[in-house]
């Protein structure tokens, strides 16, 4: 089965929004464009047998991401994250995709054994793993638009309750790495002290160097 794994990322300039008041405005970014090309790389050097769609209305985002080899759906503008997942799957489609795996850009720290795991569900249609926050950090959908996608707070509970109105084969996984996404001063604060930084602003400085 052919699988699509989709990256949806903002322009850097308006990501991290949570994090103002704590980072600056430049700090915001990198953090962002950081964790997305982490991503990137990360899906090229350890899962590069799975094409990869960024879809995003930034061109600087667009010419990033091409360079990691990633192709490329350019929205015509911020519509939120749940019509740039709707266009991935009616692209995935046409492209004849059997299935996508969505993950957002700002996971932590991915992990192939539970990625590839998460892509190992054979015969589901709907595969999710949960933020801590139940926000929903990874959604495989076969077909790509098989349930409308609903993120943004409690999603992972809204996306299996879809999945269950249309009797579709549901798998919840829980795990740790992609339970992690970067939102909040909280989890920044979580992260630096389990990698023994001080502070945040010194994890900060070491993941985006
Ligand atoms: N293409 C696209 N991607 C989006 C949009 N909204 C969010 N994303 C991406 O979806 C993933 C999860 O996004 P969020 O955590 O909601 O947004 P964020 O920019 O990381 O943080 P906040 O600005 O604090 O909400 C990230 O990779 C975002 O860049 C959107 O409207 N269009
Ligand atoms: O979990 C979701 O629905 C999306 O990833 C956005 O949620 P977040 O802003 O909590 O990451």
């Amino acid at each position: 089965m052919q699988t699509l794994i989709v990256i949806p990322m903002k322009d850097p300039s308006q990501a991290k929004q949570r994090l103002e008041g704590y980072l600056s405005a430049d700090e915001r970014a990198e953090l962002a464009l950081t964790l997305f090309e982490q991503t990137l790389a990360f899906l090229g050097c350890h899962l590069p047998q799975y094409p990869v769609l960024v879809v995003t209305a930034s061109t600087s985002i667009s010419e990033r991401a091409q360079r990691y080899g990633a192709q490329v759906l350019q929205q015509s503008g911020n519509h939120g994250l749940n019509q740039a997942a709707a266009s991935a799957a009616q692209w995935a489609k046409e492209q004849g995709y059997q299935a996508q795996l969505l993950l957002p850009a700002d996971i932590a720290q991915l992990d192939k054994d539970e990625l590839q795991h998460l892509l190992s569900q054979a015969g589901c249609q709907v595969v999710l793993a949960p933020a801590h926050d139940l926000g929903t950090n990874a959604l495989l959908t076969s077909p790509p638009d098989v349930l409308p996608f609903c993120f943004g707070p409690g999603s992972s509970l809204l996306h299996r309750q879809q999945a269950e109105q249309r009797g579709l084969r549901f798998v919840q996984l829980e795990l740790p790495h992609l339970a992690e996404d970067l939102d909040t001063p909280a989890d920044l604060q979580q992260l630096a002290a389990a990698r023994h930084a001080s502070t945040a602003r010194e994890w900060l400085s070491c993941l985006t160097q």
